[in-house]
């Protein structure tokens, strides 16, 4: 079993506690709220901003201009084409994409993102794969169960959201666990040992992600805005 089978294996509650959640349910059965709908798209425009600069960390921390060349395309995806499933349920919350741009951080979302700067900032290239590996293999897994599941027609309020991650990143994704995989034959135990941490964390802060959109997270005080 490679390193990231064995990865998987350990994360599968977890994937299967994501695929029962009432968030991802919403999408198949196209009952998401307005208000959920928002929730998500405003914490995960952050969160993709934070995503590439995680991408240019791990540029700086390249050995080989592959590597360089394999993130730069990764941030250039983030760019041009994870808009598509933003704008699918901005279309269907009835608003416009700018309008949920630039919001703070809901709690889950700003535990997210720092754990991955946290292992950007101190761990090496193999441990930051890692951690930001749960992101697309989780997506992938979502996608490709809704496909099979809903078989969605154009009329299904999340047709795009759906194709977009079923259709699409099986190729990335497996290039993404292939360079894991050879990360975790060269390091030690040790590492192997950080990796797998990082990416079970990773997995549970997906999971989490999901939740805060759900319930519409905020933090349990609200902040008061500075007298200027
Ligand atoms: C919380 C959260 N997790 C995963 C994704 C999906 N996603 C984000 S970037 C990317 C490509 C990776 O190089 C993928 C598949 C998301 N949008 N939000």
């Amino acid at each position: 079993m490679s390193f990231t089978q064995e990865l998987r294996r350990q994360s599968d509650g977890i994937f299967q506690a994501i695929f029962d959640h009432p968030f991802v349910r919403g999408i198949a059965a196209g009952t998401l709220s307005r208000e959920q709908l928002i929730h998500y798209v405003k914490q995960d425009f952050e969160y993709l901003n934070a995503y590439m600069r995680i991408y240019g960390i791990a540029i700086s921390k390249s050995t080989s201009r592959n590597e360089i060349a394999t993130f730069n395309e990764q941030i250039s995806f983030i760019l041009n084409s994870e808009i598509h499933p933003h704008q699918n349920f901005c279309a269907a919350a009835g608003v416009t994409y700018e309008e949920l741009q630039g919001y703070p951080l809901a709690p889950s979302a700003h535990h997210y993102i720092r754990h991955m700067l946290t292992v950007a900032h101190e761990g090496s290239l193999g441990e930051i794969m890692a951690v930001l590996l749960p992101c697309p293999w989780t997506y992938l897994e979502i996608g490709c169960k809704l496909l099979d599941e809903v078989k969605p027609d154009e009329s299904h309020p999340f047709y795009d959201w759906i194709y977009f991650y079923g259709n699409r990143g099986e190729e990335a994704t497996a290039k993404f666990c292939n360079g894991v995989d050879l990360w975790a034959e060269s390091a030690t135990a040790a590492e192997r040992e950080r990796m797998t941490e990082h990416f079970m964390l990773s997995c549970q802060l997906e999971y989490m992600f999901w939740d805060m959109a759900y319930k519409q997270e905020e933090w349990p005080v609200q902040m008061q805005a500075a007298v200027l």
